[in-house]
């Protein structure tokens, strides 16, 4: 659907974003994973086309498909709602009536209803959470194949970001057609919702990861073994001794696991590692790769 080949951005003097290739499939949510300031909102506004890449192409839709054509079929939730302040909802959505041809009135005045929104209030007069939601009901009205979203949960409260999630879900379900890209800080929204996971740090693409592949092959072992042997067993991560027991960080536990039986290690205890340590360890490991 959306293919990104060596994208590049200059954001300023010191930063810069790519090269980055990716590719979203249609029926597949993927979060985009990363440091403050790592690059994801940059990626996201390429995506969307708020802003242009230096370099590279993004092919959206197919090659045949026109500008006019493709930003009628994706809709973007910005991070902040700064263009929208001064704007009523019923500002928006008449400008998004005349502008989207995918516009869907009726499911717009259910979801205002729903989330109890005020039609003719400012956007700038809501709360930061009220502001989020309101953004994510103008992009689900518009009824589009894609639907990128910059930290959608951000700042929205418990119940509202339930119901988003479920918005979401019921919004990938109704069209096998339709996709979803977002960025996040939360392992719980990710592991939830994202299908596909791309790492980014400083501006670039350090991974690329099925999440229930990642979430099956991570794991923790406690054994009754000689560390210095086990540390260079396939898939091991990380090893610290614990007392009699070492404790073995894996990536690929199947491989760990049959490498330590084949050495004779008896293995205490074994558990799934959960999405935020994966995490964490994945952008840790660039990290130190990189001072290496
Ligand atoms: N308008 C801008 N002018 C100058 N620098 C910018 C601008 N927008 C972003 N940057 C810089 O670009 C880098 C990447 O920012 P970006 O917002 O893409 O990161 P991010 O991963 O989305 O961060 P966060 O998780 O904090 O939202 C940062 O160093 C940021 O300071």
């Amino acid at each position: 659907m959306i293919v990104c080949t060596e994208i590049e951005k200059r954001v300023d003097a010191r930063f810069s974003t790519g090269p980055i290739s990716f590719q979203v499939e249609r029926g597949t949510v993927t979060a985009l994973v990363g440091k403050n300031g790592s690059g994801k909102s940059t990626i996201l506004r390429m995506i969307s086309g708020m802003v242009h890449p230096d370099a590279g192409t993004i092919e959206r839709f197919g090659q045949q498909v026109g500008e006019r054509e493709w930003k009628n079929q994706l809709a973007f939730i910005p991070q902040t709602s700064k263009s929208f302040e001064k704007y009523t909802l019923s500002h928006l959505a008449a400008i998004y009536r005349i502008g989207f041809q995918t516009w869907n009135e009726q499911r717009f005045l259910q979801l205002v209803e729903q989330y109890r929104l005020p039609l003719n209030k400012q956007i700038s007069q809501f709360s930061g959470g009220m502001q989020r939601v309101a953004l994510a009901v103008l992009a689900l009205s518009r009824n589009s194949k894609v639907l990128i979203m910059d930290e959608p949960f951000a700042g929205v409260d418990i119940e509202s970001q339930e119901w988003l999630r479920n918005e979401w879900l019921q919004y990938l379900e109704e069209d096998p057609e339709r996709a979803i890209v977002f960025s996040s800080h939360v392992p719980d929204e990710i592991k939830d919702l994202a299908d596909f996971i791309i790492c980014v740090q400083d501006g670039k693409q350090t991974g690329y990861y099925e999440k229930d592949t990642l979430l099956s092959s991570w794991a923790r072992f406690w054994a009754v073994a000689d560390l210095n042997v086990v540390r260079n067993m396939a898939g091991v991560h990380s090893v610290i001794q614990r007392g009699p027991q070492i404790e073995i960080i894996s990536s690929d536990n199947g491989q760990t696991e049959a490498a330590m039986l084949a050495a004779g290690f008896e293995i205490t205890m074994k558990q799934p590692l959960k999405m935020a340590e994966i995490l964490r360890l994945l952008i840790q490991e660039r990290e130190m790769e990189d001072d290496a």
